[in-house]
């Protein structure tokens, strides 16, 4: 087994006349927590566009696992084995917080679509693992007790720890979080942090982009800083903070 998860070489991506990405590469060891940050529009987002297959690169390459890896549609990255939350939280908002798990659940499962009209014996099997793996991962991530109520009725903080049981509902080789922490008060910060260090401890892979400075340093293994699309710093936490780039970036020119 490599014990690398994702390797991505060289990419670059254009907007028209803005290029949001200028040569990005980024190696993700397996059970690591590896930070994306930098100030706004350094190319995050874009950057996790690219590698969930929301945007197509104007080059690069991409190895997941060992193996080579093209994200050409969001199913297909599913599929392969990355999993992903939104900046802006995408929940069925009226679905319950189950249902939305389950949904995450189905792309592991075999018995198909005949399988669900002629409510084969597999089918119904299935559908009773799903259920209860899915009640797991909201006890796991501490939102069990509201299986049952309508995602939009749950606390932002909540929604968002939702939307994670609904990424690991995938058995991710790498789970991606685009800003887990937005809107979060010091309190769900901290539980965030607990669960995402429970995450890794359970030897899963996360990768994640954050604006809160002091979260990412506290939990990453490795960080990538991105600053107008150019990759300006790479290293462990206590070395990226010393890079006067990074000093810069965040707080000299302008305060982008
Ligand atoms: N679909 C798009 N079309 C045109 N320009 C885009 C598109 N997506 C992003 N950009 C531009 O690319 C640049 C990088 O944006 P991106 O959202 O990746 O930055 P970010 O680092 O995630 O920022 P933030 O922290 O504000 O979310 C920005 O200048 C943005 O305006």
């Amino acid at each position: 087994m490599t014990d690398t998860i994702l390797d991505v070489r060289g990419i670059s991506k254009r907007f028209g006349g803005l290029q949001a990405l200028s040569d990005v590469g980024i190696t993700i060891k397996r059970g690591q927590v590896y930070g994306l940050i930098g100030p706004n529009g350094a190319g995050k987002t874009t950057f996790f566009n690219v590698i969930t297959g929301l945007y197509t690169p104007d080059s690069g390459s991409f190895e997941l696992a060992g193996k080579p890896y093209q994200p050409t549609a969001v199913h297909e990255v599913a599929k392969a084995g990355i999993a992903r939350t939104f900046q802006n939280i995408r929940l069925f908002a009226d679905m319950t917080a189950l249902e939305n798990v389950m949904v995450g659940r189905h792309i592991r499962t075999h018995s198909g679509v005949v399988g669900a009209i002629l409510r084969t014996g597999t089918f119904k099997a299935e559908e009773a693992a799903i259920k209860k793996r899915s009640q797991e991962l909201l006890d796991y991530v501490g939102v069990g007790k509201y299986a049952d109520f309508k995602a939009r009725t749950l606390s932002y903080g909540d929604q968002r720890r939702l939307e994670i049981a609904r990424a690991l509902a995938t058995d991710p080789q790498l789970i991606a979080l685009d800003e887990p922490a937005a809107g979060m008060n010091q309190t769900e910060k901290l539980q965030l942090r607990e669960l995402i260090s429970r995450i890794r401890a359970d030897n899963r892979t996360v990768l994640i982009i954050e604006h809160d400075v002091k979260l990412v340093m506290g939990l990453c293994d490795r960080l990538t800083v991105l600053d107008y699309g150019k990759q300006i710093a790479e290293g462990v936490p206590a070395d990226v903070q010393k890079n006067e780039k990074v000093i810069e970036a965040y707080l000299g020119t302008g305060g982008h």
